[in-house]
């Protein structure tokens, strides 16, 4: 569904930096795929060019058989609203808005639905998320995992094709990342939802298909799960200690 082919990327400027050199990889759909590398080695750079915020220097992203980079602003922004859904690490919610409204906001923008099917979404997807009965609330009275269920509430509203997620667990504690993950994990499950997502914890990685990583601009290696989760955890930490960059003794950490 996803397909990058040799995507480059260089900053301009007084140094110019190539920060992604010859990026390939393709996403399946319903596929649940983490991106990691070490700071600075390209991988907000990725994510951004893939949810069409940036421009590749070179090369291409398709998904489904669009190019999203080859089309007009305004068909841009269609693209963007209809295809793609986006979870943030500081979350980007509305705080004058309520949950419901914060939620629904994206089909409001889309302008295409009844205020009644609107109405029968939000209930269907805050269900799901645990949230049902916060959706009067404004974002002040939350709990950071009450509102980042809410910012993949809003994420997902639309059924976009492939939802991008940068550090989504990286202002939560770790009882409410084990939370937003295994919610996370469930809807790539039950709802084939395809999700890209960078993230620098490897207990978060751990709940990913696949981990693809980065270093210097470049793919390192790809990691697949299989189907022992621990295994799979192990291998990424080994991974990220060849990688360098982050030296927390992670092998002692326990799986929730
Ligand atoms: N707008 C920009 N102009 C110039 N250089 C940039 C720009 N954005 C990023 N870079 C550089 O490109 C490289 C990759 O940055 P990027 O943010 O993609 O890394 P990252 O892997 O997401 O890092 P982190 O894990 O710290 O968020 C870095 O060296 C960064 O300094």
């Amino acid at each position: 569904m996803l397909t990058v082919t040799n995507v480059s990327k260089t900053y301009s400027g007084k140094m110019a930096y190539r920060a992604l050199e010859d990026v390939s990889f393709d996403v399946k759909d319903g596929e649940y795929v983490g991106i990691m590398g070490p700071s600075g080695s390209g991988k907000t750079t990725l994510l951004n060019i893939i949810s069409t915020i940036d421009t590749p220097t070179s090369g291409s992203v398709l998904l489904d058989d669009e190019s999203p980079h080859t089309l007009e602003e305004e068909e841009l922004s269609s693209f963007r609203a209809k295809q793609l859904g986006f979870v943030f690490q500081n979350f980007q919610l509305l705080d004058t808005l309520t949950v419901e409204e914060n939620i629904v906001l994206p089909l409001t923008l889309d302008g295409g639905q009844s205020i009644s099917e609107m109405k029968k979404r939000v209930e269907q997807i805050s269900i799901k998320l645990g949230i049902q009965d916060l959706l009067e609330k404004r974002t002040y009275e939350l709990s950071g995992g009450q509102i980042q269920r809410t910012a993949i509430g809003r994420a997902l509203i639309h059924q976009p094709k492939l939802v991008l997620a940068d550090e989504p667990t990286g202002n939560l504690d770790s009882k409410a990342t084990a939370d937003v993950m295994q919610l996370l994990h469930k809807i790539n499950k039950e709802e084939q939802t395809t999700i890209l997502m960078v993230t620098h914890d490897p207990v978060v990685a751990s709940y990913c298909d696949r981990i693809l990583f980065i270093k210097d601009g470049k793919l390192f290696n790809e990691l697949y799960k299989g189907d022992n989760r621990e295994a799979f955890y192990q291998n990424v930490v080994q991974v990220l200690s060849l990688l360098g960059g982050d030296n927390r003794d992670l092998s002692a950490v326990r799986l929730p």
